[in-house]
């Protein structure tokens, strides 16, 4: 059966381009919640057709149209819930794996997660449900990932660091190891995180500060 995606943006124009190269199907389908959505387009990729929001996802299931779901959204509370609701209908949440990133063998990764191109995630990292760890990123040995997490381009983990659950890391930062960084803070682009971030704090600059 087909895989359907939920986004129909930008993100899910990355994850057309990693099924290709990982000679995988594209999705047979697209739900989305803008109501002029016109599907998934990228071009010299067969377009992907929208199917309806993303309260059709129930009805589509217990049609037998689709068994596996990708939440391609780039929001991290939103792609949480999603998926967590596309789990309890029943849906398989597969790990979708661009052939160039590197994981070690001891590394987990939760369904639904998404590792884009060249992405490195080093021994005995845990990663949870519905991850992003997008281009080029690291997350070193030991480091554990909480639920919907998102590693921006780029952006690096030291070794044996703790995110909390939906925790943005932005594009080029990089976090001392050992470190904790609490449930939905967002680390800005570019920033160096020398202690530990609380939950819900922003943070930016070299040493990051709060913003
Ligand atoms: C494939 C992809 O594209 S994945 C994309 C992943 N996304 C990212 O990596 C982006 C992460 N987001 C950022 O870094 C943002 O700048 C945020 C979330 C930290 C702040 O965004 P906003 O709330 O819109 O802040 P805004 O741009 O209004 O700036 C507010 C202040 O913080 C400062 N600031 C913003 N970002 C940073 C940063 N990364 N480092 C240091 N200072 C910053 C601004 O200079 C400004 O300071 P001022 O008030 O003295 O002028």
């Amino acid at each position: 059966m087909a895989l359907l995606f939920i986004g129909a943006g930008g993100h899910g124009r990355a994850l057309l381009e990693l099924l290709r190269d990982a000679g995988l199907p594209p999705p047979g389908g697209v739900l989305d919640d803008a109501a002029d959505c016109p599907g998934l387009a990228c071009p010299g990729l067969p377009p992907v057709p929208w199917l309806g929001p993303v309260a059709r996802a129930a009805e589509l299931f217990s049609r037998k149209d689709f068994d596996s779901a990708h939440v391609a959204l780039g929001r991290n509370a939103l792609r949480r819930q999603v998926g967590e609701s596309l789990a309890a209908i029943g849906y398989a949440l597969p790990v979708l794996r661009h052939p160039s990133a590197v994981i070690a063998g001891s590394a987990r990764i939760g369904p639904g997660s998404a590792i884009l191109p060249r992405a490195v995630v080093g021994a005995a990292v845990e990663v949870g449900t519905c991850a992003i760890l997008n281009t080029g990123s690291i997350a070193e040995h030991d480091s554990v990932i909480g639920p919907a997490c998102h590693l921006a381009p780029g952006s690096v983990l030291g070794g044996g660091v703790r995110l909390g659950a939906e925790v943005l890391v932005g594009i080029l930062a990089g976090v001392k190891p050992g470190l904790r960084i609490g449930d939905g803070a967002v680390i800005g682009m570019g920033s160096a995180v020398l202690a530990d971030v609380a939950p819900g704090q922003e943070v930016g600059g070299v040493p990051a500060r709060p913003l």
